[in-house]
């Protein structure tokens, strides 16, 4: 098998790198008196690896949530695969091929790996309860079928040693590799990873980085992601958006973004 050209499922892939996959334009949000978000718009296009980055409180988990449906804006729109975007939900947004991951890692602690990634596949289960409870005709295919894409990710992620443990019981570093497992079950086309190396050791991000890659080359799955190493930022973009204070102050590709003097400012606390 090629894997260079197929997706999880073994499906072919279809890379045509550069399209716009989302576009956020003037978003604003509020929460009270405080603006998380002001005015922002950037554009996230397929197949790319972009970051958003900034110092703490620019508003960076806040714009996740709203891709993603968890906030709504007070103003502004988000576009996705060309269509402009009512007020959907987090499980719509998953239907539609947006998963994310959480900057505190939110799995089922008392569950194992496999159990664990196997709720990833919930979205693409079309028996009813009825049927998966009775363990019987269609539901037991349906089951094999989503058992082997869960295997498949498992190999991927290398956590075959683990698969029958409960996650609770896991170091830091392998619980961040379920959660990305689980995001990965529901085939997402856009993954929204918020600080997925936070708390890792140099060797737990070592290894992240290469699985947010392969995943992304192999895949061809659109990352989103909100990282404070700004040399795996630097490692791992396409393109990188800085917020500030709840601004955007900067966009472009990695050697811009650095280039950038507000962005050197906002990094160093200068006062504006
Ligand atoms: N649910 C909420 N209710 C009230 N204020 C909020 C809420 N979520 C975020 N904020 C505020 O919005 C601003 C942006 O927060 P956000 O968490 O998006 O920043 P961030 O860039 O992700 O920060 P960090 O890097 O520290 O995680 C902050 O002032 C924060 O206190």
């Amino acid at each position: 098998m090629n894997v260079e050209t197929m997706n999880v499922t073994g499906e072919p892939l279809h890379r045509d790198k550069g399209d716009v996959l989302l576009s956020v334009d003037n978003i604003s949000l509020r929460f009270g008196g405080v603006k998380a978000i002001s005015d922002v718009s950037f554009d996230i296009r397929k197949g790319e690896v972009r970051a958003i980055i900034g110092p703490n409180g620019a508003g960076k988990t806040s714009m996740l949530n709203c891709i993603n449906g968890f906030y709504h804006p007070q103003e502004g729109q988000i576009t996705y695969k060309g269509v402009r975007r009512a007020k959907v939900k987090p499980h719509q947004a998953a239907a539609d091929g947006i998963a994310r991951t959480f900057q505190n890692v939110a799995l089922f602690k008392g569950m194992s790996t496999l159990d664990n990634i196997m709720t990833g596949r919930t979205l693409k289960m079309h028996r009813s309860f009825f049927w998966q409870a009775l363990r019987h005709g269609p539901a037991m295919t349906e089951e094999i079928e989503h058992r082997k894409v869960v295997e498949d990710i498992i190999d991927f992620l290398q956590i075959q040693h683990i698969r029958k443990l409960p996650v609770g019981k896991l170091p830091y570093g392998l619980q961040k590799r379920v959660e990305l497992g689980r995001a990965l079950a529901m085939e997402p086309e856009l993954l929204l990873l918020d600080e997925p190396m936070a708390g890792m050791n140099l060797e737990e991000k070592e290894d992240m980085c290469r699985f947010i890659l392969d995943v992304n080359n192999q895949f061809g799955t659109t990352i989103a992601l909100i990282e404070h190493d700004m040399g795996v930022v630097m490692d791992l973009s396409d393109r990188v958006v800085v917020l500030e204070y709840g601004r955007k102050i900067a966009d472009g590709t990695p050697d811009e973004v650095k280039a950038n003097q507000k962005v050197i400012d906002a990094y160093l606390g200068v006062a504006h």
